[in-house]
């Protein structure tokens, strides 16, 4: 840590024109405080010990107000799944990091965790010539390197109110190894003990609540809007650490795997929703601890504000992946996660029929690319194995929620929004994927078996219609409108099987056909932005044949082993392909074959 630092001179910009001093007048009067601090945009210096939330504070900062802009910074560390070269960090190699500090780029530079990281120059000029205050997030090294260049800024220390809530905040984003997180949590000890040195930092800011902490940086970043100088002794004379042993990291991050590993079973109808859906042990991404020993103590509180409602945290995207995170690979298709999927980074997607085939493959391509699965499934022992494939891709299990759930119950579909926002608050349904369908083999108009017609019926276009029903409900409440897709099927363009009664299957997959539409045209009369996708495969290797052979494996070989057929995760990329289109596009059906398969 600590290399010795040039840090060359000028992050000068020419000030923007502000109301202040382009009054004709030009500030002749007597100036007032803001007029005279007007003169130069201002920086906002973020510092804190890594997973105390220096980040989420500096995103909720930018979206809500264009006066803040980010400085990228360079970095040695590999890029986490979700992060974009020249939007969180300038992903550099080593050597090229080793030339740039030697041609003078950085304003600072250090290496934190093992790792090179750096401010430009460039980076702090091109925000704050756009007259915007530029946002840093650096370490405990890169304050002291940028407070000594001299550039104006606000510098605000974050500490977490435990080093056990800081631990749990690190586990719980799921980016980092046990062994990474605990060389992080190692260093935040003195990384936080740096503000006892004088004259560092302007504020210090306890990130407990988050939405009272975002009020808090909200009104100083004010300040730095305004080119204000910092109010003066916001920084406790002297902040104690408690002595509180480090917590340990396997074992927390064992807890969340192991929390997890129960799926939620909604409720049966003939249940109290409510409790069966409180009374089951979801694990929460970031479980506070009330007895949790505070970090610092200090004699009065560091920094002012009116006290607020807490809001529950607005969960973040959590899959950022780590190094143990496989990129996604054979296992759902050779494309990788396709360009324009960011978008969906952090949300929810529920997907039916989650225990095998389609579904599965569709849970695995989703979680790989960054995205919250609900998986719903009736069988809870194929959702425990899942969940522990899952597990064992690095998928952090925070990010998926197995729900055993039967999808022609109406009781048990209503419920499932509430589970999804009681395990991510503020979270709700962004995907649905109706993947769930079903056949059988007695079902010919002719004779066939009504409880079979019945049990498509409901599974196939009952099944679908609810639960597009019941989160259409959910995305209406929240204000927030998302993408669905059904699976629909090649047999809702065609009848495969007319002469073996398969004539009545079609019909159910014709409906879902028709009813996809009818979505879309519903979707566009209520000029809602939701978008409405079908997918439309022929065969693919799934269990469905046995299903509709009732249970019989063999009809499965049978029925795929003619040519090479579809596999689940070609299925699953048609469905992330839907997903990744611009929101002016919108994919209304693609119909995929085996490529021997003549009808
Ligand atoms: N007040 C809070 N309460 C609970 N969880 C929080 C709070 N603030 C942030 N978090 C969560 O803590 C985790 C770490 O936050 P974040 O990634 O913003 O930290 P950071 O300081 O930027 O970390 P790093 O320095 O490693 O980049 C995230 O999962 C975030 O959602
Ligand atoms: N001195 C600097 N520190 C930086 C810079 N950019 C980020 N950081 C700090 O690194 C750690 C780890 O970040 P992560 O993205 O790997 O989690 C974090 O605490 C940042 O504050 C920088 O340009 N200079």
């Amino acid at each position: 840590m600590g290399a010795e630092q040039s840090v060359p001179a000028g992050v000068e910009v020419q000030a923007p024109a502000t109301a202040a001093s382009s009054q004709p007048d030009g500030g002749a009067t007597a100036a007032t405080d803001d007029q005279k601090a007007a003169s130069l945009p201002s920086a906002l210096v973020l510092v804190g010990p890594s997973g105390v939330g220096k980040g989420t504070l500096a995103k909720r900062l930018i979206q809500d107000s264009d006066q803040f802009g980010f400085s990228v910074s360079h970095t040695t560390r590999a890029p986490r799944p979700n992060e974009q070269h020249g939007v969180h960090y300038f992903f550099t190699a080593k050597e090229q990091f080793a030339k740039e500090i030697g041609e003078g780029k950085f304003l600072e530079y250090a290496e934190v965790h093992g790792n090179l990281y750096g401010t430009s120059v460039a980076a702090v000029r091109s925000v704050l010539e756009s007259g915007r205050v530029c946002v840093l997030d650096i370490d405990v090294q890169g304050a002291r390197a940028v407070r000594k260049s001299g550039l104006k800024g606000i510098f605000v220390f974050i500490a977490p109110p435990s080093l056990e809530d800081l631990a749990n905040r690190l586990a719980g984003r799921g980016t980092e190894t046990v062994e990474q997180i605990t060389r992080r949590l190692n260093n935040a000890k003195a990384e936080i003990e740096s503000i006892n040195e004088k004259g560092l930092y302007d504020y210090l800011l306890i990130n407990d609540d988050l939405e009272e902490a975002v009020k808090k940086l909200k009104a100083i970043a004010d300040r730095a809007a305004k080119g204000l100088d910092p109010e003066p002794g916001m920084v406790p004379e002297r902040v104690v650490l408690e002595d509180a042993p480090l917590p340990d990291i396997r074992a927390l991050t064992e807890q969340q795997a192991g929390n997890a590993s129960e799926p939620v079973q909604a409720p049966q109808p003939a249940q109290e929703p409510a409790p069966a859906v409180n009374g089951v042990a979801v694990a929460d991404a970031a479980p506070e601890s009330a007895s949790a020993t505070p970090v610092v103590t200090s004699a009065r509180p560091p920094v002012p504000g009116p006290p607020q409602a807490s809001a529950a945290e607005p969960q973040q995207p959590l899959y950022n992946g780590t190094s143990s995170v496989p990129q996604p690979g054979p296992a759902h298709g050779e494309a990788g996660i396709p360009t324009g999927f960011e978008k969906w980074q952090g949300k929810v997607a529920l997907v039916t029929g989650a225990s095998s085939g389609i579904g599965w493959a569709t849970c695995e391509a989703l979680a790989s690319a960054g995205v919250r699965v609900v998986a719903v499934a009736r069988r809870k022992n194929r959702l425990e194995e899942l969940q522990r494939h899952m597990h064992s891709t690095g998928v952090p299990l925070v990010n998926f929620l197995p729900v055993v759930c039967d999808i022609t119950k109406e009781a048990e579909v209503a419920t499932l929004p509430k589970i999804v926002s009681k395990r991510w608050p503020d979270c709700g349904v962004d995907i649905l994927i109706n993947n769930a369908g079903m056949s059988r083999n007695d079902a010919s108009l002719f004779d066939g078996n009504i409880g079979s017609w019945v049990e498509m019926l409901s599974t196939n276009v009952l099944g679908t219609c609810m639960m597009t029903r019941a989160v259409i409900q959910d995305m209406k409440r929240r204000g927030s409108y998302g993408h669905i897709v059904n699976m629909i099927g090649l047999s809702g363009h065609r009848i495969p099987d007319g002469p073996q009664g398969g004539g009545f299957y079609a019909a159910t997959k014709a409906a879902v056909k028709t009813i996809t539409e009818g979505l879309r045209q519903e979707a566009r009369g209520a000029r809602l932005p939701l978008r409405v996708s079908g997918i439309s495969p022929g065969i693919v290797e799934t269990e469905f044949f046995a299903v509709r052979a009732f249970g019989d494996d063999e009809a499965t070989r049978k029925a795929t082993s003619a040519f090479k057929c579809l596999q689940p995760a070609d299925v699953a990329d048609a469905v992330m392909w839907c997903l990744s289109c611009p929101n002016h596009v919108e994919v209304n059906d693609i119909v995929l074959r085996p490529t021997e398969q003549l009808i």
